[in-house]
């Protein structure tokens, strides 16, 4: 049986959910990245489980039609990107498999129609956020690039091919600023250096971006001038702020942010609405497929001016008011304040008066707002984080039924399993995946589910 360091030759059948192709070497399971089911290929056993294995690819022996050279250099050694080795159109069929197969055998649901992944136009340079860990080469100069698979080594590297160049392009100039001062990059293994990350974010539609700095500590005098002299340089940059960091942490930024120059939000569109999005506030980071995801949003809310809507998991209140023209009143409920401050500047911006937003838990804030406050959602809008929806909004669920749900996920196993909670009292005919994530193994789901009770 295969042991660590052995080359064998299997046949790759799937695409697990995870982006890494998968075969069988004499029953055991053998997961392969950088794989393409169909293909014949020789691979060294590099992790050896009990009931499965970890292999890399040494030679290609039959290669699969669609297998294309990745286009970045360092494309498996970063860990970003996941299926570069296959043409966009396959990656769209696997993706649109993946929902399937996770729904079926997650959630027993054989008859739901999985439709076509809604792929982008624009599969690169299509990301507009970005965090980069610093780092210092042999010369002690501050280096960025992105953390090598498995590890918090950093590897340099100048040109992401998934980022909008803007953010490159940020990056570039500030490492060589920062270079211009006597600067000490943060060392998680003494807790000891000021640098620890840089955050970019930029509006896709109006070319305007906002950078982060993330320190272990608030002294950085010098941060002054250098956002100077990067607002002087960029001037699509509107904005510099420091994110203070002290915990022993992989979460990237703290709790606290100073605003050093400028605007402590940038602008972005998703279709004809305008937001103002800051530091600590979600935000789709796809904006162009983003459109689309809401559309299909707006398509199966099925909206006629007279519901009340709830936009659960609302963020900068994107999704809410996208759809505000078309409801009653939107309710938003968002954990994060600064968002719910964005939310309110948001409707604002676009003349929107019918949306209310409420700061706290959604698992808090749905019971009392049906209890206490007697509201009867027509439509419940879900697009919680990857965990899904938890124990008591399932029961809120369960005990209210609104007539509509739409469901927007970024994880089809949770969304599988929520629905199969709920599945007694609801028609689910499809489900719509769109693709925000090109070249990764993600993938965004939209689902409509329609009361039956
Ligand atoms: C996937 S994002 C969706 C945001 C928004 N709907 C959009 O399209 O931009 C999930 C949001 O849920 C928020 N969140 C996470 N857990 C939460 C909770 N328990 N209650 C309320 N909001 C939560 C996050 O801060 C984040 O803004």
């Amino acid at each position: 049986m295969a042991a660590n360091g052995d080359l064998i030759e299997l046949k790759l059948d799937t695409l697990g959910h995870g982006g890494e192709a998968i075969g069988r070497y004499r029953g055991l399971v053998v997961f392969v990245p950088e794989g393409i089911p169909g293909e014949k290929v020789r691979v060294k056993i590099k992790e050896r489980k009990k009931n499965y294995a970890r292999g890399e690819i040494k030679e290609i022996l039959t290669p699969a039609p669609e297998r294309k050279e990745p286009e970045c250099e360092v494309f498996g050694l970063c860990g970003g990107c996941h299926l570069q080795q296959m043409d966009y159109s396959l990656q769209l069929l696997h993706k649109q498999k993946i929902v399937k197969d996770t729904l079926e055998r997650i959630g027993g649901f054989e008859e739901v129609r999985v439709n076509e992944v809604i792929g982008a136009d624009h599969p690169w340079i299509y990301r507009n956020k970005a965090q980069f860990p610093l780092g210092s080469d042999n010369e002690g100069r501050v280096i960025t690039g992105f953390y090598q698979k498995g590890t918090h080594q950093v590897v340099p590297h100048r040109q992401c091919v998934i980022q909008h160049p803007l953010i490159n392009r940020i990056a570039r100039k500030t490492i060589s600023i920062l270079n211009n001062y006597d600067l000490t990059v943060y060392d998680e293994k003494t807790h000891t250096g000021l640098l620890r990350h840089l955050v970019v974010r930029v509006g896709i539609c109006t070319n305007q971006a906002l950078l982060i700095f993330v320190t272990r500590d608030k002294k950085f005098k010098e941060l002054q001038e250098i956002a100077r002299k990067l607002m002087t340089e960029i001037p699509e940059l509107k904005g510099v702020l420091q994110n203070i960091n002290p915990r022993r942490t992989n979460v990237i930024m703290g709790d606290k942010t100073l605003l050093i120059k400028g605007n402590d939000y940038y602008i972005d569109y998703i279709g004809s609405i305008r937001y103002a999005i800051s530091p600590h506030s979600f935000f789709q980071v796809n904006t162009l497929q983003t459109e689309r995801l809401y559309n299909t949003v707006r398509k199966y809310a099925g909206l006629s001016g007279q519901e009340t809507v709830v936009d659960a998991y609302c963020g900068a209140g994107s999704i809410g008011i996208y759809l505000a023209g078309e409801a009653r009143t939107v309710y938003g409920i968002e954990v994060v304040g600064s968002a719910i401050e964005d939310a309110e500047r948001n409707a604002a911006l676009n003349g929107i008066n019918n949306c209310i937003f409420i700061k706290g838990k959604v698992e808090d804030k749905l019971p009392e707002l049906v209890d206490k406050k007697k509201i009867k959602p027509d439509v419940i809008i879900f697009d919680p984080p990857r965990k899904g929806l938890d124990k008591e909004t399932m029961a809120t669920v369960l005990e209210v039924l609104p007539p509509k749900i739409v469901y927007v996920s970024c994880n089809p196993a949770t969304l599988a399993r929520d629905l199969k909670e709920i599945k007694a009292c609801y028609d689910i005919n499809e489900v719509q995946p769109v693709d925000l994530f090109p070249q990764t193994y993600h993938v965004e789901c939209v689902v409509k589910l329609e009361s039956n009770v």
